[in-house]
């Protein structure tokens, strides 16, 4: 009964938490922070980030209604104590990100209705025990970054969605079972076999090799030495023949081996070579009279520069994105723009014009504005206004090393509101028109922290894109080619930004994600198990009074990433409901210590599609 479930939250909380989980003594287990109740009993205990620490003490078997155990993001050590084993519900189990140590108990095994289980990034040490069959019921395993040792046991678990067993001390080959899952979810140990290097002869679980590998790669060795050797022989022969014969041959080579070196440092955006050759090609063209003479503006810019200023311009490479590279270039005056250097563009000059001067008429004040472009044969560019504070992709995902600021609540959701707002103004223009290209390093920002959408009216200039690029974690499941875009499709690939901005996470294909998440389906999964506050982004869980928020768009996310188009809101309602809920969020920088606690019960639709 709730008597026994208070003895063990109360054990718990001398044992690991005397400090850090204020909870009042003489009101019910039912309302302390981190608890969750149904009928008058613990099923619910989330305790991330709260600054517990020490071994967790034998009474937590009493909570034998307990479903969800999320103790994760703390400072826990020691082994899990044996009456864990006893929490028949328990189906959810959260201790990643601890300092637990020792064996993974046996006990855990007994746990039938496990459905998540979480251990990484602790100390756990010793084999993986074939017992972790026992789990019909998993259909997540992280064991990921502990110091687990020997080979991977025959696991067969017939509803497994994600696994991970990457940076332990495991050797071995990779069961049949599992060679399905990513190269990601081993690395990091001495394993082979498929996903990862093929198990042969030479190596049988560790890395040395045998006598007789060793000397074949050495007479190897030689022979490819000799045989260099004979090359660089006969081509210095020949050479010293044609010496003197063909000078302006070897000129015109010399000139084209600096273009190329050109290219290659433009490439690896270390100077301003690139946008400098973009240029010069674009103005010895127009000289040819091959081409506009000039950039093209739109509405009110008023020209303060010209092709030759942007070949002056002092440049760096911003990064490369679906449609060509982008470059910061600072002009001569101070002022700084951002030019795109468009690739494989496959449409004719008419139609490029066409598309591109319908994009430069749109104007709002949460779309990045198109300032200008250049055409000709060899040569598009777009210039756009220099965003200083960069992209949202790269705030979310930057690296804290260098001085990332922490996204709160008020500042995401403001973000939110703006991005929605520029694309349902996008929408606006008339049924056919839309983005096409939505996701995190696409939203860029002002320095007060506004979102502005960009890219906008790209992707049908160029031709399809055969191979995953980064766009594919947040592409609609109807998309199939990257040109045939719908404004419910923008609608999906919005869901999933704001599900990156809860959760923190960035979507499956982004070149930033290691985790190979496939954001929509891991948060609906997340949600059905009723388990909501999990899939938050812990910076995030600060801010406890604005929990409710958090779920409505959360359930609004889910909505919008619907699998049929027809099921998801249009972008406009999904602008109305998120200016709602921006109005009425008061005070939403209540800091960590804030004990008013958000007791309600969240009930979220997990959106399952219709059969
Ligand atoms: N106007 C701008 N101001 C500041 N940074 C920008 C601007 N436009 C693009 N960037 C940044 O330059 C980088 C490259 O952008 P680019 O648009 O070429 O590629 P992408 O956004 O990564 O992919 P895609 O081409 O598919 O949109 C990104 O990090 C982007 O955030």
């Amino acid at each position: 009964d709730l008597a026994s479930d208070r003895i063990a939250l109360e054990a718990l909380r001398k044992a690991v938490g005397g400090r850090s989980l204020l909870w009042n003594l003489s009101n019910s287990p039912c309302s302390w922070v981190g608890v969750f109740c149904e009928r008058d009993r613990v099923v619910g205990l989330r305790l991330p980030a709260m600054g517990l620490s020490g071994q967790l003490p034998i009474a937590l078997g009493n909570l034998t209604q307990l479903q969800t155990l999320s103790l994760r993001f703390n400072a826990l050590s020691g082994p899990i104590p044996a009456d864990i084993g006893s929490l028949a519900s328990l189906r959810n189990l959260y201790l990643q990100e601890n300092f637990f140590s020792g064996e993974i108990s046996g006990f855990l095994f007994n746990l039938q209705n496990l459905v998540r289980l979480d251990l990484a990034h602790n100390n756990f040490s010793g084999e993986i025990s074939p017992s972790f069959n026992n789990l019909t019921r998993l259909r997540t395993l992280y064991l990921e970054e502990n110091q687990l040792n020997g080979s991977i046991p025959d696991l067969n678990f017939p509803s497994l969605d994600q696994f991970n067993v990457s940076y332990n001390k495991l050797i071995g080959a990779v069961p049949q079972r599992l060679s399905g899952r990513p190269a990601t979810a081993f690395e990091g140990n001495s394993l082979c076999g498929k996903p990862l290097i093929p198990c042969n002869g030479t190596s049988n679980g560790n890395d040395k090799l045998s006598g007789g590998a060793i000397a074949g790669i050495a007479i190897g060795c030689v022979i490819g030495f000799l045989l260099i050797l004979m090359i660089l022989i006969f081509l210095c022969k020949r050479k010293r023949t044609k010496q003197g014969v063909a000078k302006d041959t070897q000129e015109r080579k010399q000139s084209e081996t600096e273009i190329a070196r050109e290219n290659v440092v433009a490439d690896r955006g270390t100077a301003s070579t690139g946008i400098a050759s973009a240029a010069a090609v674009a103005k010895s063209e127009s000289k040819r009279g091959g081409g506009t003479k000039n950039l093209v503006f739109f509405g009110n810019t008023s020209r303060v520069f010209d092709l030759e200023d942007l070949l002056r311009a002092s440049a760096e490479v911003l990064g490369k994105g679906t449609f060509g590279t982008t470059y910061k270039a600072t002009l001569e005056v101070g002022v700084a723009v951002a030019v795109k250097r468009l690739k494989d563009v496959t449409v004719t000059e008419k139609e490029f014009r066409g598309k591109i001067e319908s994009v430069g008429k749109i104007n709002h004040e949460n779309l990045v504005p198109l300032k200008a472009y250049y055409y000709n044969k060899d040569e598009k560019l777009l210039v756009y206004d220099y965003m200083p504070m960069g992209s949202l992709s790269a705030l979310l995902h930057g690296n804290s090393a260098a001085g990332r600021t922490p996204l709160n609540w008020e500042t995401r959701s403001g973000i939110a509101l703006g991005a929605a707002r520029g694309i349902t103004h996008l929408h606006s223009q008339g049924p056919t028109i839309s983005h096409g290209n939505i996701k995190s390093s696409n939203i860029l920002l002002t320095n007060s922290f506004e979102a502005r959408v960009s890219d906008f009216g790209l992707a049908n200039l160029a031709g399809p894109t055969p191979t995953p690029n980064r766009i594919d974690g947040y592409r609609a499941p109807e998309v199939t080619d990257a040109r045939k875009i719908s404004q419910k499709a923008d609608v999906y690939s919005f869901g999933v930004l704001l599900l990156e901005l809860l959760t923190g996470r960035a979507p499956t294909h982004s070149h930033l994600n290691d985790e190979g998440v496939d954001l929509p389906r891991w948060v609906q999964s997340v949600v059905k198990d009723e388990w909501t506050s999990e899939v938050f982004d812990l910076e995030l869980l600060r801010y406890q009074n604005v929990e409710e928020d958090m779920v409505q768009l959360l359930q609004l996310a889910i909505n919008c990433t619907a699998q049929y188009p027809d099921n998801r809101p249009s972008m406009e309602e999904v602008r109305n409901q998120i200016e709602q809920l921006c109005s009425h969020g008061g005070d939403t920088h209540q800091d960590i210590e804030d004990e008013k606690s958000s007791q309600q019960t969240y009930s979220i639709d997990s959106g399952a599609p219709p059969p």
